[in-house]
């Protein structure tokens, strides 16, 4: 059993057209797996990922997290289970302009009304570990882009989740953040085995997972696992990517 088992998922979205956005998806990621999700535009990942992280419902299909079916759960169990098992990496940071970085990391425990020496020893910890400790009395606006999202990385860990889940964490940053990102998150899933699910149109991202699943219309399409070198997993990923098509532009981002 994954830490994650998705099984037969569909989701249809209904309007004037309805849209089959997923169709019969069976995903297991196991404990401590990084697994990044990749394909073109419109082809289904941010459905997929707002399945996984609750924010929508399957039209049909289950979703498991450490054995547990959040989309069963009522909404104070839902809200808690989110809260405690999951962890949540965006785009554009989420950060909170109104605190200091340090308050920023330290929001899910605050929540979860954690004393305050337990409060300062994880945020120690976590902030050692991405290499912010220098930064933690700082607005979100005096730190770097880079910085920022080393901090959402903190918030999104302090707490121990068992699956943490990105969405397209280095869009918003050039090449040498976006890498130094990365390798965070490596870091993270290395050293405390935190079970990864990445969604991204960025190469370079993905060469850091385990193995890319490609989904290509709705369907999964593909995936394949990375070997001891990231630069020969990059290139694999790139050939993927040219071979399932979609615009030149999701392309031209390409960083290597
Ligand atoms: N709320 C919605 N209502 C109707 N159709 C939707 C909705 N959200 C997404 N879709 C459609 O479902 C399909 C999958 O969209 P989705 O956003 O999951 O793709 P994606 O792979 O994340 O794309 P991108 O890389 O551009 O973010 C697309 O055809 C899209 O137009």
């Amino acid at each position: 059993m994954g830490m994650l088992e998705i099984q037969k998922l569909s989701k249809i979205y209904n309007g004037k057209v309805s849209t089959r956005a997923l169709n019969n998806i069976d995903l297991s990621i196991e404990q401590g797996e990084f697994v990044g999700i990749m394909g073109a535009s419109g082809s289904g990942k941010t459905t997929l990922l707002n399945m996984v992280s609750t924010i929508d419902t399957p039209s049909s299909g289950k979703i498991l997290i450490n054995n547990q079916n959040p989309h069963q759960m009522k909404k104070n169990q839902l809200a808690q289970f989110r809260r405690r098992q999951l962890g949540f990496v965006f785009q554009d940071f989420n950060l909170l302009d109104t605190l200091t970085i340090a308050e920023n990391i330290v929001l899910p425990l605050t929540l979860e009304k954690k004393s305050l020496r337990e409060m300062d020893q994880k945020l120690k910890a976590v902030a050692e570990k991405l290499g912010i400790v220098e930064i933690l009395n700082k607005r979100t606006y005096e730190v770097s882009g880079g910085q920022r999202q080393r901090a959402a990385i903190a918030r999104a860990t302090i707490h121990s989740p068992v699956l943490l889940l990105a969405d397209e964490p280095t869009g918003a940053l050039d090449s040498k953040s976006s890498r130094n990102v990365m390798e965070m998150m490596e870091k993270i899933n290395q050293t405390d085995g935190t079970t990864t699910m990445l969604v991204t149109h960025d190469p370079l991202a993905a060469s850091y997972c385990h193995r890319v699943v490609f989904i290509k219309d709705g369907e999964l399409y593909n995936e394949i696992h990375r070997g001891q070198n990231r630069q020969e997993f990059f290139q694999e990923i790139i050939d993927m990517l040219s071979f399932l098509g979609g615009n030149a532009h999701e392309l031209s981002a390409v960083r290597v």
